[in-house]
């Protein structure tokens, strides 16, 4: 049976203070990505006082915390001790018990060790149980008798083996600096498996985990790990210091010190600068080390209310407009709806274009505001051209370099063995693009960051180029300044319609926002993700970012924001099922919101979020429930009240081309329609009127005309 190994960070009375505690496990947060989850589990064992302050950072590098010691009595007038079920009731799940610091200098006997693993077996708290011969006792020849007899006394307390891991500790090797070789570790341990299979049975000596302990560092547990009956360490001095990480690392490799090489040379032969590479080794590093990337329910608490937009009271303050920058995310190309250009090159209502829309938008602000408005793009390596193309007729918006940054792209990774993926037929499917929490990194790594701060711009509103009712608001803008947060979210609330999306929570251990996205969601969570009482906001994806924070925040990280990172499975080209299967890494601008400490989120009317995703918005956008106002923004018509209508087409109109002919003479009166349902080959009269539900099917297989008419509440069969 192959048994997954465990390392222990025996901390006993050290370090001095709680905040050199915290700063070592700062620092050993970046040798994470070294280390592969899925073959180590790592307990860390800090001074009683702060196991419970320390279990969020412990837990948040994937570590369990362990206690040093545990009671052997159940709760009473035990002055100075606790029990297992104190450690339970604290969500700790481990404790060492039989130290030999416990034996020689505490006077615990083998009796009183295996009372304690007894207590511990009754409640179900996992124990390193430390056994190990002295100097004196080697060198008499006794090793084997004195484990035997610690072992042993402990057996008959063992109901679950599962719940018992051995470290073998030889006390002359404590502390000393005198490491036991690995002939000498491997013999011993052999033994203890030996008498553990004559003493209880093969399956639980075969099963249970033995550690070594004494001395271990860096240097030499690479060659003690090779042997066969040495499954982990269990680490004293060593796990006082940074490099306790590498320990870990050599114990359970993860792919990052044979890959990353090669991820390197490629994105150098591209040129890719050294804040995107940081990005990209970020995420790589999140998935070789096989992090859990869930949120479960237990780490969050619900936000339960947040300050309204019809609520601020901040007196709107024209001059920020000078130091703030409009961003509009343009990387999107619109194949979901079957273009192979920019989405925003789209034609959405009146001849314009989204890009058209946007451009207007910001002439109309400008004279509005009168002042001028810094605009840019944040384009793709697909869609720059195209876009900067169309915007040629807006010479006002600016140009080049003033007008737009490019987001970077990031290697595939092979799915069978994380190298990068390789397809020489067409080496552009090799890249993919890395989500738009690329933004940051994007900005950072082009130098526009650097410019705007260097111009005075100091604020960013950004916002997605198809979302057409994120405007510029000054409300909302001088409320952000002045609450002196670092990033404020827009969101709205969740109706029943969004269930299935994220939302936002509050993170229990620091109680800053966070963000879950369903693919974070455990799936026994799936209920209470989905309720909307519960959880009432979603982001908008309208952001807004101090860029003296932003920078801030990339210096405190090392160059690397630490957004959460989603794994897509695909094949290598998209188009071919059966080319080399790969994951693309992806971040979402939105997640850093639990970057930034002091984030905020404002909640915003819906008429600032109308994203158009699919045909279905498209068509409800160009009709009469929509109107296009003189700054350019699309709102709902005055009678919808606010809502939208619903509008469902066949999968058979989902690209624009189908929707271009299933509406050629333009579309439907929708201004009183609630819900309209359309099944089947047709196209739409001249002078359709649709109000309430209306559900237009043709079964027959041949395409036919809605004709001109008022249609209510009614199916129309054709
Ligand atoms: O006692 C130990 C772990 O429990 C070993 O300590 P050292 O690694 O400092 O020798």
């Amino acid at each position: 049976m192959a048994r997954k190994f465990i390392v222990g960070g025996n901390w006993k009375c050290n370090p001095a203070s709680a905040k050199e505690a915290n700063s070592l496990l700062k620092e050993w947060k970046k040798g994470l990505p070294n280390v592969d989850k899925s073959k180590v589990d790592v307990v860390i064992c800090p001074p009683a006082l702060w196991m419970s302050t320390l279990a969020p950072s412990i837990e948040g590098l994937g570590m369990e915390v362990c206690s040093q010691n545990v009671g052997k009595t159940d709760a009473g007038a035990f002055t100075g001790e606790w029990t297992a079920g104190n450690l339970l009731d604290l969500g700790i799940k481990w404790t060492l018990i039989g130290h030999s610091e416990r034996r020689t200098k505490y006077g615990e006997t083998d009796a009183d060790v295996a009372e304690k693993v007894g207590k511990c077996q009754d409640i179900g708290v996992n124990v390193i149980l430390c056994i190990g011969e002295t100097l004196e006792e080697r060198e008499g020849g006794k090793t084997d008798e004195v484990n035997k007899r610690q072992l042993g006394a402990v057996i008959p307390k063992v109901k679950d083996w599962d719940k018992i891991v051995i470290a073998y500790e030889p006390v002359w090797a404590i502390g000393t600096g005198k490491v036991a070789t690995p002939d000498q570790a491997e013999e011993t341990q052999a033994a203890i498996r030996e008498y553990l299979k004559s003493a209880v049975s093969a399956a639980v000596a075969d099963k249970v985990r033995i550690q070594y302990g004494g001395s271990v560092t860096p240097e030499n547990c690479a060659e003690l790990i090779t042997k066969p009956n040495i499954d982990g360490f269990l680490v004293g001095g060593a796990s006082l210091k940074p490099s306790f990480m590498d320990i870990v690392s050599k114990v359970g490799p993860s792919k990052m010190a044979d890959m990353w090489p090669k991820f390197e040379e490629k994105m150098k032969k591209d040129d890719m600068n050294e804040t995107a590479m940081a990005a990209f080794k970020y995420t790589y590093g999140v998935l070789v080390s096989g992090a859990d990337v869930m949120i479960p329910e237990s780490k969050l608490d619900p936000v339960e209310s947040l300050m309204e937009y019809e609520k601020l009271k901040e007196k709107p303050d024209p001059r920020l407009l000078k130091k703030t920058l409009i961003l509009k995310l343009n990387g999107g190309l619109g194949t979901g709806m079957g273009l192979d250009k920019a989405k925003s090159l789209l034609e959405v209502t009146g001849g314009l274009t989204f890009l058209d829309l946007i451009a207007k938008q910001v002439a109309s602000m400008k004279k509005e505001f009168k002042t001028d408005l810094k605009f840019m793009l944040m384009n793709s390596f697909s869609t720059s051209k195209d876009t900067l193309e169309a915007l040629s007729k807006y010479p006002e918006l600016g140009t080049g370099s003033d007008l737009e940054f490019v987001q970077n792209k990031a290697p595939k990774v092979t799915a069978s063995d994380m190298s990068p993926a390789e397809w020489p037929a067409q080496p552009d499917h090799e890249w993919c693009p890395p989500g738009h929490g690329d933004l940051y990194p994007a900005m950072l790594g082009s130098g526009t960051l650097e410019k705007l701060l260097k111009k005075g711009y100091r604020y960013m509103f950004v916002s997605n180029s198809d979302n057409l009712g994120a405007t510029m608001d000054l409300k909302i803008l001088s409320h952000f300044v002045q609450s002196g947060a670092p990033f404020m979210m827009e969101v709205a609330e969740r109706t029943d319609a969004d269930k299935k999306g994220g939302h936002l929570a509050k993170d229990k251990a620091t109680g800053g926002l966070l963000l879950r996205e369903s693919a974070q969601c455990p799936e026994e969570d799936e209920k209470e993700f989905q309720n909307v009482g519960k959880y009432k906001f979603f982001n908008t994806n309208n952001l807004w970012v101090d860029l003296v924070a932003l920078k801030r925040e990339f210096r405190r990280n090392d160059g690397a924001l630490p957004l959460p990172v989603m794994k897509n499975a695909k094949t290598v080209d998209p188009r071919d099922k059966k080319s080399t299967a790969v994951l693309q890494l992806e971040t979402a601008m939105g997640a850093a919101i639990q970057c930034f400490q002091g984030a905020s989120a404002l909640v915003i009317p819906r008429s600032r979020f109308a994203p158009v995703k699919t045909t279905n918005d498209l068509l409800a956008l160009r009709s009469d429930a929509y109107t296009l106002t003189e700054d350019f923004t699309i709102v709902l018509a005055a009678e919808r009240q606010g809502v939208p209508p619903d509008v469902k087409l066949d999968g058979m109109y989902k690209f624009m081309d189908a929707l271009e002919k299933l509406i050629p003479n333009g579309p439907p009166s929708l201004i009183n329609c609630k819900k309209l349902v359309v099944e089947g080959p047709m196209t739409f009269g001249k002078d359709v009127v649709i109000k309430g539900s209306v559900t237009v099917k043709n079964t027959s297989g041949t395409e036919k005309e809605l004709a001109a008419g008022v249609y209510e509440d009614k199916t129309v069969e054709l």
